[in-house]
């Protein structure tokens, strides 16, 4: 499916997105996006999160751009995320780059056991600072972390990655559903946390709170 780049996170009302009648009610919605390179597992991740379902057998690459919503409720607010799917694959990146100027987060993916993918998140940070909103939210996976036994790509090496450009970090699995919502609803809760601060809500950190709740693979301490 293909759609235009449109509103940015609004308290509903103020800036209507308009919405059929039958779509749930949401508070606060934010548009999110979904990079990496073509097979690091965007379209599963999004699905396991949409659907709670895993995609395996043949990989069908992801053609253009397509999204999803889901309204995720935190501390009592209704935030619905636009989730945008977009293809890895380098003749797309044109199709991709229009849709970055909308994204209040991105979800930047790299696979476990494909070194090249991970290689490239740097030409991605490059990218996403060329197109993408200055204070976009970054969260850096590390994807398809059940495969232990074909990792490349050490958990410590993600972090260090993502200490490097001072962004979250952590690892994930389509397959198994592991972070996946837990990567959702942190940046609903930075989004939460950005449009409207109450007077003595304690400030949120996007990077300890996922550092707090992310689950890590048992099995890869060794490498
Ligand atoms: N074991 C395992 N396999 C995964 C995981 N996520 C995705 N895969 C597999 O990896 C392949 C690619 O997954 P996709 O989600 O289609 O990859 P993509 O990033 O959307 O690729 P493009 O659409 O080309 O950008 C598929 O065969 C999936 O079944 C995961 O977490 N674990
Ligand atoms: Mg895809």
């Amino acid at each position: 499916m293909m759609g235009t780049p449109g509103a940015a996170a609004t308290r509903n009302g103020e800036a209507p997105e308009r919405s059929p009648p039958c779509s749930p009610r949401y508070d606060l919605m934010g548009k999110v996006m979904l990079l990496g390179d073509s097979g690091v597992g965007k379209t599963c991740f999004l699905i396991q999160f949409k659907d709670g379902a895993f995609l395996s057998g043949t990989f069908i690459a992801t053609v253009g751009i397509d999204f999803r919503n889901k309204v995720v409720t935190v501390d009592g607010t209704r935030v619905k995320l636009q989730i945008w799917d977009t293809a890895g694959q380098e003749r797309f990146r044109s199709v991709t780059h229009a849709y970055y100027r909308d994204a209040q987060a991105l979800l930047l993916l790299y696979d476990i056991t494909n070194k090249s993918s991970f290689d490239n998140i740097r030409a991605w940070l490059t990218e996403i600072h060329e197109y993408a909103q200055r204070d976009v939210v970054i969260m850096l996976l590390g994807n398809k972390a059940d495969v232990s036994s074909e990792r490349m790509i050490r958990s410590e090496d993600g972090e260090m990655l993502a200490r490097e450009y001072g962004v979250p970090f952590m690892e994930t699995s389509a397959k198994t559903g592991m972070n996946v919502e837990l990567a959702f609803l942190a940046i609903a809760k930075e989004l939460k946390y950005r449009a409207g601060r109450q007077a003595n809500e304690p400030s949120f950190q996007i990077r300890d709170y996922v550092e707090s709740q992310k689950k890590r693979p048992s099995c890869c301490s060794f490498l």
